[in-house]
């Protein structure tokens, strides 16, 4: 199979078991009912039980199996002991990635050149207010700098509806596509917006407004939001705050890319996921998958992008 040999499909095949994993175990702590709830930086950046074990399972297995790749997950001080992690170990590949053969574009990559962008668990805080399904886990992996592939699990989808199964995997590639998905067409009708629900500020609202929404769709987590345009629900995702990092951009972006959409900062600019990139996507998020990216990106006052300058590099060559 030509997957055997392509390092990149591999790893992606193992995060995406591992983000399954990673369903079983946020399910079970919230059912526990003891959330742990820690504060990071302030009173809106919150860590959990669940944040903590995905972390280290997620770590722990791609680490095992993949010793050479740079991992940075968004909690912090998890990573040295992760690897000693034995309870949270799965070494599983997903057969369903593996059986795709590799875009001739990342043949060449080694392991080593790889980097993984981990979010173990995206939209904390409506994690903890019971909004399940604005819950995602993230793993990105980026080459020379792009992001060129990634899983977004959604642990609680179908939460709501009786009999159903609970919880789903995106997956994609670019040159491969974007697997896991159903209708993707957006609303025939109207201008609809999503955004922030729990990270609002002055900028936030007026890069919203200048954009014109006929609808505002306030919702939590960088990865719902993208499944909001995946799912043909919204027609752009409109962040103008520096408050998502690289972890929260790196899968969803490949789910998006791979489908024809674009996701970038406030300028228009491609985002950057070297292993020595600043983690804080300083000049916001704007995402569309049909809808016209620039249409929107010239609709964003000079105000929002001078308060959101563009990320810094330290060294684009790595
Ligand atoms: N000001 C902020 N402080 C901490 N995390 C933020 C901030 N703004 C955004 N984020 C992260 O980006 C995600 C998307 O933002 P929002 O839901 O506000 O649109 C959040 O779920 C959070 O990720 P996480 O939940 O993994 O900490
Ligand atoms: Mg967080
Ligand atoms: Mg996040
Ligand atoms: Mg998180």
């Amino acid at each position: 199979m030509a997957s055997t040999s392509c390092t990149a499909l591999k790893v992606l095949a193992a995060s995406v078991a591992v983000a399954n994993r990673s369903g079983t175990i946020i399910r079970k702590i919230l059912s526990s009912g003891n959330l742990g709830i820690v504060e990071k930086e302030n009173k809106n950046d919150l860590q959990t039980e669940a944040d903590r074990a995905v972390q280290r399972c997620i770590v722990s297995s791609l680490t095992h199996q993949f010793p050479q790749l740079t991992i940075i997950g968004e909690e912090d001080n998890l990573n040295e002991m992760a690897t000693a992690d034995k309870e949270y170990l799965e070494t599983s590949l997903a057969e369903e990635v593996l059986k795709e053969s590799c875009p001739a574009e990342y043949t060449e990559a080694k392991e080593s050149e790889l980097v993984v962008w981990v979010d173990p668990l995206d939209g904390t805080a409506e994690f903890t207010q019971g909004l399940l399904d604005h819950v995602t886990v993230l793993i990105g992996l980026a080459w020379q700098g792009k992001a060129i592939a990634g899983v977004v699990y959604q642990p609680y989808f179908n939460y709501q509806t009786p009999g159903a199964e609970l919880g789903r995997t995106l997956w994609g590639m670019i040159g491969l596509g974007t697997f896991g998905l159903g209708n993707t067409e957006p609303p025939t009708e109207g201008n609809i917006i999503t955004t922030t629900r729990s990270h609002s500020n002055p900028t936030v609202v007026d890069s919203v407004k200048a954009c014109e929404p006929t609808e505002v769709v306030r919702v939590g987590g960088a990865g719902h939001k993208v499944l909001l345009l995946l799912d043909g629900l919204v027609h752009a995702y409109v962040f103008g705050s520096p408050g998502c990092k690289k972890w929260d951009t790196c899968a969803p972006e490949v789910l998006l890319r791979a489908k024809g959409g674009r996701l970038t900062d406030m300028h228009g600019n491609d985002l950057k996921y070297h292993k020595d990139v600043q983690h804080k996507n300083t000049g916001g998020v704007l995402a569309t998958l049909k809808a016209d990216h620039d249409w929107y990106l010239a609709r964003i006052p000079e105000s929002v992008k001078q308060a959101l300058p563009e990320t810094q590099v330290k060294s684009a060559t790595k």
